[in-house]
């Protein structure tokens, strides 16, 4: 079975974000990963990951100003230098907790802006990044988040779009962060479209749909998913990114199933 891991910023609302990472590692979950980390200092994250044995998996890159609704900068022309150093910023974290894999948000595309522009100014971004990172063996995934119900406008919201532009920036540490939950609503027919990209998927994350719950709460066939990653030879982190329907550790029969 895949190796899972916890996204702590959605599981385990019940309790503190500093107390999510005892509670991952009490469940069984050997990897954990969230959206930001920018509000703890890193040595208090370090000692929770520490204490536990866990992994650091992933977490984005600074987003822009996430509670006024910008969901990533990578897209944007005038946010250029905010994004470089948010790049540095995240490469700190990334160094403290030893993550090997941080995700960009391209962000969603003002209506007035040129998508030309927009694509140019993401590639240039991915490229310049992902060359900062490759010394420290860090690989830069990139989302692509459905664009119907969670992220209205979102620049990239199909694996073929986010593909393109990876190829663009082509380079070696770039690939395709493949979260089940969003592809599902663009696209479907997920175990085709897994093995297609594959080689390029560096990060995979999951939840059931509608509602965005655990699985077994909506229409993905979870356990004929999870064996096909086996099938096909995925080795890499499949993180639960889902709102439990109720108490987290109730949710988790997927992973009792699995492990
Ligand atoms: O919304 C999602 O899906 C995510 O993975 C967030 O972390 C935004 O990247
Ligand atoms: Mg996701």
């Amino acid at each position: 079975m895949p190796r899972f891991a916890a996204n702590l910023t959605l599981l385990y609302p019940e309790l503190p974000f500093l107390d999510r990472f005892e509670a991952a590692a009490s469940d069984g979950f050997r990897g954990v990963e969230y959206l930001f980390p920018y509000e703890w200092p890193a040595h208090e994250l370090q000692t929770r990951l520490k204490d536990r044995h866990l992994t650091q998996v992933l977490f984005n890159l600074p987003p822009g100003d996430w509670a006024a609704g910008e969901r990533g900068i990578g897209c944007l022309p005038d946010r250029v230098e905010e994004f470089r150093d948010g790049v540095g910023r995240a490469l700190e974290y990334a160094r403290a907790l030893e993550c090997t894999r941080l995700n960009c948000l391209a962000g969603v595309k003002p209506v007035g802006l040129d998508e030309g522009v927009a694509r140019d100014t993401l590639v240039a971004n991915l490229r310049w990044a992902a060359q900062q990172l490759a010394p420290a063996g860090i690989t830069l995934t990139v989302e692509a988040i459905n664009s119907r119900v969670d992220m209205p406008g979102f620049f990239l919201d199909t694996a073929e779009k986010t593909l393109d532009v990876l190829a663009a920036a082509d380079e070696p540490n770039l690939a395709l962060q493949y979260d089940l939950y969003h592809m599902q609503i663009m696209s479907g027919d997920l175990i085709r479209s897994l093995q297609r990209y594959l080689s390029f998927i560096g990060h995979i994350q999951f939840a059931d749909n509608p509602g965005r719950h655990e699985p077994g709460t909506g229409e993905i066939n979870f356990d004929r998913i999870f064996s096909a990653l086996d099938e096909m030879g995925y080795s890499g982190w499949v993180s639960a990114e889902y709102h439990p329907s109720g108490a987290t550790s109730a949710s988790l029969s997927w992973l009792g199933a699995s492990s």
